[in-house]
């Protein structure tokens, strides 16, 4: 495998040349397991030749018949053939003390040595046996361009392993005193070179030689003259490289992987071309970064086009799905473990926070799904809540409900745990439980609101059905005391009404404002609705004041209805029922239901003179629209109105006046009809002889006398008088329905007054006969 130029002699890193001999040599998926050794050294002291002999390289070497002159430009990079299972590199640097770059040129120098230092796990200083001590050879700028550079690397909390290779050897200087002298060179140098001045002065040995470098010293014959000698002692150097060779295996730890090894060579040459400080441990953390980052992205890629994600985000869209949660956790988990075969030689602080930050990226990919599910989850504990909710009833509502509230809650909190594939319970979700919360909030007052209403809409009809059936009959009988009893009626059920509002509304846990407000709407019904009562009955004012009028017109104060006789006063009995009726409008004209009214003696005075028939006798009251003394509000008819409602009432009652008089006439006229005087005078010359064997014959007498009587009361009955007045056909149908009750009655009592007048005949011992004529007058008092 040939030697790759991975730094020309003008400074510019090859990264493909790089990247392709790690691939190639396999230390690119070698994580850490690879080693990388790197030389130093005068130009032409024999640095290649010891790499290819050691690691078995090909680096080109000088031909020294074509004289001594600079071969390596820039730098090498070759796989050791030799070390191909220890995966180890070897770097060989251009020269120092070239003439080519001129004797000032040392930039170049300075910089292959840091970058030397930087990357490799050994660097061998190849020098020669008689530059060693000597003050003007070209041995101590090297070392002190090494110790110098070192400086420019920050603390990698390593030693740098330096392996000095004596070349030359010769018997007469053993390798000890060589390498007392190079330390004491060593040491020398090192002192003299000022150090950063915040770092590690404390304990004094902080900037010790050996803190910072493993010193190794070795020594190999002359090439050229010893080769068989060289070539073995090269063989026990390689030996060193052998991870086999435990107990003297050179090589530290390393901590970049192979694969990001050209990336970190690449970065670290920048950093030393641009003139910088190396911050190694940085440097580290950025090699790291950008693996992860690689792998981050790649894997997030290769996880978005993923069929079994692309099945579960469909299916996660569709439903709630009982095992999203682990489903999607088993497929993170899977590209958690190769991100983790991935970047598993890199730093563990980056580690960690990438592999979070992977985890953050496949939830978002993921993310669409998540937030359906969390909203089915959401949608769920909703409904469940809206169908618990929507069942209860009044009975301890509140209660129940913030138990169901807390079970819908809990339903939402499990099934989004259930979802999640963090611990963490996400912002989004926490958005979800608020929206769910306030969400839960509307439906709560939605059923309280249809609760609240059907139960004040089943008190509303309580109170109205109470307050109708009082209020109704009162104004239809209207006594003397109506605004008493009504306002005792509504006292009652107003108050016992609103005495119920807390035992009906108490189980929605209402406050004290809003069952106040309950209270409030109730009392305002209730006053509304008798308000209405009362104005519908003053509606019927026309119909009231004609009832009480008739009821007094036609009835007597027994409740019997009168018979319009001869001697009856059909006049008194008007003026006496329109008094009545003045006094029902009275009751009507003014509303005490809420409190009574002192002063109403004006307007019973004013409508006192509605029942005068004159005129004249109006009072003045009725042109005005208000009446004195009064307060508006509770004026029911104004005085207007009062007259024409009486106007009404007149109208109708009209009629059943007119009848009145008319039967009265009637039966004036029908008291006042008797014979004519000649049909008397005929009567008794005619019937004198008749007349005298009557008076004769008392047995006779008596009976025509009983006769008479019975007529007359059988008469007096029927009221034939009055029924004429209907017509003839209705009276002889009248008559004639009548006429067998009347009959029987008559004869009942008929008999009965003789059977008791010969009882107290008998008792007083009088003649039978004065009884008999006793029972006529009795009978016509009856009549
Ligand atoms: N005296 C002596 N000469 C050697 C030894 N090893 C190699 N040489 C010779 O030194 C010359 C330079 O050898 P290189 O291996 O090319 O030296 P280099 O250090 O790689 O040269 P540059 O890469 O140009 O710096 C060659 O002619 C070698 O034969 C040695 O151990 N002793």
């Amino acid at each position: 495998m040939s030697a790759v130029q991975i730094v020309n002699g003008e400074g510019s890193l090859d990264r493909s040349g790089l990247t392709s001999l790690l691939e190639s040599c396999g230390v690119e998926g070698a994580g850490l397991e690879y080693s990388l050794i790197a030389i130093m050294g005068p130009q032409s002291s024999g640095k290649s030749t010891l790499l290819n002999h050691v690691f078995g390289t090909s680096f080109r070497e000088m031909d020294a018949r074509s004289g001594r002159s600079q071969t390596t430009q820039g730098i090498w990079l070759a796989a050791s053939p030799k070390l191909s299972d220890d995966k180890t590199l070897v770097l060989d640097l251009e020269g120092t003390d070239g003439r080519e770059r001129g004797e000032d040129d040392t930039n170049f120098e300075r910089q292959s040595a840091l970058f030397a230092l930087a990357v490799s796990d050994v660097l061998l200083i190849n020098l020669w046996h008689h530059d060693v001590g000597r003050e003007h050879g070209s041995g101590k700028p090297l070392l002190k361009t090494i110790l110098q550079e070192n400086l420019k690397l920050f603390d990698s909390g390593k030693k740098k392993t330096l392996v000095f290779v004596i070349r030359d050897r010769s018997l007469k200087t053993p390798l000890e005193a060589l390498a007392k002298t190079l330390r004491e060179d060593l040491e020398k140098i090192w002192n003299g070179l000022s150090k950063p001045e915040n770092e590690g002065r404390d304990d004094g040995k902080a900037w010790e030689l050996d803190g910072h470098f493993d010193l190794i010293f070795t020594s190999l014959p002359n090439y050229e003259e010893k080769e068989e000698e060289f070539e073995a002692e090269a063989t026990l150097l390689r030996s060193k490289f052998k991870k086999s060779n435990e107990e003297n295996y050179l090589p530290s730890e390393k901590s970049v992987p192979g694969s990001a090894l050209s990336m970190s060579m690449d970065q670290i040459w920048s950093t030393i071309k641009e003139n910088k400080n190396l911050d190694l441990p940085a440097h580290r953390v950025m090699v790291a970064t950008v693996r992860c980052d690689q792998s981050i992205l790649e894997l997030s890629h290769d996880f978005s086009e993923n069929a079994e994600v692309k099945a579960l985000e469909d299916e996660a869209s569709a439903s709630l799905l009982g095992d999203y949660g682990s489903r999607c956790k088993g497929v993170v988990e899977t590209y958690l473990s190769r991100f983790d075969d991935l970047v598993e030689f890199f730093e563990d602080s980056v580690i960690a926070s990438k592999r979070l930050e992977l985890t953050e990226k496949l939830g978002q990919i993921m993310s669409g799904a998540t937030s359906a599910q969390n909203d089915f989850c959401r949608m769920d504990a909703l409904s469940f809540y809206g169908k618990e909710v929507g069942a209860l009833d009044k009975d301890k509502f509140a209660e129940r409900a913030a138990k169901v509230k807390s079970e819908s809650l809990e339903m939402f909190d499990t099934s989004v745990m259930n979802v999640s594939i963090t611990d963490e319970t996400p912002k989004e979700v926490e958005d979800l439980r608020v929206r769910l919360e306030g969400e839960i909030l509307a439906i709560y007052n939605a059923r309280i609101k249809d609760l609240k209403s059907l139960i004040m809409e089943s008190m509303k009809k309580v109170l109205s059905k109470a307050l109708y059936m009082p209020f109704t009959n009162t104004f239809e009988d209207l006594p003397e005391d109506t605004w008493g009893t009504l306002r005792s009626v509504k006292t009652k059920v107003m108050k016992e009404q609103c005495q119920s509002i807390e035992e009906e509304l108490g189980g929605l846990g209402l406050d004290a404002d809003n069952l106040e407000g309950c209270r409030e709407e109730l009392t305002s019904f209730g006053k509304e609705r008798y308000t209405s009562l009362i104005e519908e009955s003053v509606k019927s004012a026309p119909k009231i004041l004609k009832d009480k009028f008739v009821k007094s017109f036609c009835y007597d104060g027994k409740g019997t209805p009168r018979v319009w006789g001869p001697k009856v006063d059909v006049g008194a009995i008007n003026l006496d029922a329109k008094k009545e009726a003045a006094k029902a409008l009275c009751l009507l004209t003014v509303s005490q239901i809420e409190k009574e009214q002192k002063e109403l003696t004006k307007v019973e005075e004013a409508l006192d003179t509605l029942t005068s028939s004159e005129g004249s006798d109006l009072s003045p009251v009725f042109a005005s629209d208000s009446w004195p003394g009064v307060e508006k509000e509770c004026v029911l008819l104004d005085p207007m109105e009062c007259r024409s409602v009486w106007r009404q009432m007149e109208s109708e009652v009209s009629y059943t006046i007119s009848q009145a008089v008319t039967a009265h006439e009637a039966a004036k006229q029908a008291s006042n009809r008797g014979p004519p005087l000649w049909t008397i005078i005929a009567m008794v010359l005619l019937g004198w002889n008749e007349i005298m064997s009557v008076l004769y014959n008392p047995l006779l007498l008596i009976f025509l006398v009983l006769l008479f009587v019975f007529g007359r009361a059988v008469w007096l009955r029927i009221d034939i008088g009055s029924e004429l007045e209907k017509g003839f056909i209705p009276a002889l149908v009248s008559i004639s329905l009548k006429i067998t009750p009347i009959l029987i009655e008559v004869c009942q009592q008929f008999a009965w007054q003789v059977k008791e007048a010969i009882e107290k005949n008998a008792e007083a011992g009088k003649p039978k006969e004065k009884v008999a004529t006793n029972a006529t007058p009795t009978s016509k008092k009856d009549d």
